[in-house]
């Protein structure tokens, strides 16, 4: 094999940098997913692997002034045309103006903001998104005051309670100084502000890209169900339920959820759709739905407690009754394009440190199934296309127990 034209590679590097990304094809996609996945193994191969391992080891200064973006607020009060300077901006935010301009000069080499007069900054496409995407700024203020904190101490939670399966006894927990005696969810109960910052962190996972709610309305058969009964268990504000009332209005529809507030009931109101307050840790008490849809609710949950929440289904199912759970699917190691695989383990850590949760593997979810009763016949998990979140189906092959 000849040795590569370094300078011809830059070049034409260089020149596809420059020109737009059109992605139109399937081909298109599949080549843009080739090159995202060979991105990082050219930067080890170019910078090679000690100074790798040495830059990883670095990674959390990228997260310090992105965390210090956040914290101060900074794409807010840099106006969105013209520029401020340091000395200004130090006013308006607080922060003292060495401090910051080192902090955002740090930035500024992940792509975040530009200085296009000395001392003076200005908003660039990137930081621009931290101001028209709420739910962007959101995801980043939850992962850099909160789980962040996890993270740091994610190491001393597994030496104190190795196999804990409380979502109290976390990294963050240690994080929050209350080891053992808060979990996620009470940390962010305690301020309002959080409480909605989570919210639209969560929604940012229903309009991310593989994450569409449209991917759960166009890959299941909905249209089987005529004028069926679905309980979308856990459904929050029900955004998914009203987004298969649309393609399907003639199908009823139950969103259950532990907090259902006035405001959830309004959001995506639909005529076919009712809220009910229940806890899916209790009976369900819908009886003789088609289908029971749990999106994104199990990889909150160690096994212990998704074993509980199926069997609680139970007392309602009729013989056919289907659990359909729409949830991550962890694939093989170095299986499938390595950018999907690092976002799924970087999921499943997410969750390991913010409550004790996981992801898992498609014999994870067939094995959950059997250990909560033999008589639910697993069906498989199918990826709906460009989807990054499985379809997973059990049939209730008892009879009916309720
Ligand atoms: C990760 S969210 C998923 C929401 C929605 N299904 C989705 O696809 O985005 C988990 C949901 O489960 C609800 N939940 C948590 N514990 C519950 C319980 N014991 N019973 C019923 N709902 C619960 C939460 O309030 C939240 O709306």
């Amino acid at each position: 094999m000849p040795a590569t034209n370094l300078v011809a590679l830059a070049a034409s590097l260089r020149e596809a940098l420059d020109s737009p990304l059109v992605v139109e094809s399937d081909a298109d996609r599949e080549a843009r997913l080739d090159i995202i996945d060979m991105i990082p193994v050219l930067n080890r191969k170019f910078v090679g692997e000690l100074q790798t391992i040495r830059d990883m080891a670095w990674e959390w200064l990228n997260v310090l002034s992105l965390k210090a973006v956040s914290h101060w607020n900074i794409a807010t009060l840099v106006p969105l045309e013209g520029e401020i300077s340091y000395t200004d901006l130090s006013t308006k935010c607080g922060l003292e103006s060495t401090a910051l301009r080192r902090l955002l000069r740090h930035a500024m080499t992940n792509g975040m903001f530009h200085e296009p007069t000395i001392d003076h900054i200005a908003h660039n496409s990137m930081s621009r998104n931290l101001v028209e995407d709420p739910k962007t700024a959101a995801w980043v203020d939850l992962q850099t005051e909160t789980i962040l904190l996890g993270g740091t101490y994610q190491c001393e939670a597994l030496d104190r309670w190795p196999n804990s399966e409380s979502k109290r006894e976390t990294g963050v927990s240690i994080g929050f100084h209350n080891p053992g005696q808060t979990s996620l969810f009470e940390e962010v109960k305690k301020t309002p502000e959080k409480i909605q910052k989570f919210g639209l962190a969560m929604e940012l996972f229903s309009s991310g890209e593989g994450y569409e709610v449209g991917s759960l309305v166009e890959g299941y058969d909905w249209a089987k169900l005529g004028e069926g009964t679905i309980v979308d268990v856990g459904g929050a504000n029900g955004f998914a339920s009203s987004a298969i009332s649309d393609a399907y209005p003639s199908l009823k529809i139950v969103v259950q959820d532990i907090d259902v507030t006035e405001d959830m009931k309004t959001e995506h109101k639909r005529p076919n759709i009712q809220f009910q307050k229940y806890d899916f840790f209790t009976p369900q008490v819908v009886k003789d739905a088609d289908v029971y849809l749990y999106r994104w609710i199990f990889h909150n949950w160690q096994d212990e407690q998704c074993i509980q929440i199926l069997r609680a289904a139970i007392p309602a199912l009729k013989p056919g009754a289907k659990i359909l759970i729409n949830d991550g699917c962890l694939p093989l190691p170095g299986t499938g394009h390595a950018s999907l695989e690092k976002a799924a383990r970087n999921i499943d850590i997410c969750m390991m440190v913010a409550m004790n949760a996981k992801e898992r593997e498609e014999a994870d979810w067939e094995e959950l199934f059997k250990k909560a009763d033999p008589r639910f016949k697993y069906w498989g998990a199918t990826r709906p296309t460009g989807s990054r979140m499985m379809l997973i189906e059990a049939e209730w092959e008892g009879t009916k127990v309720g």
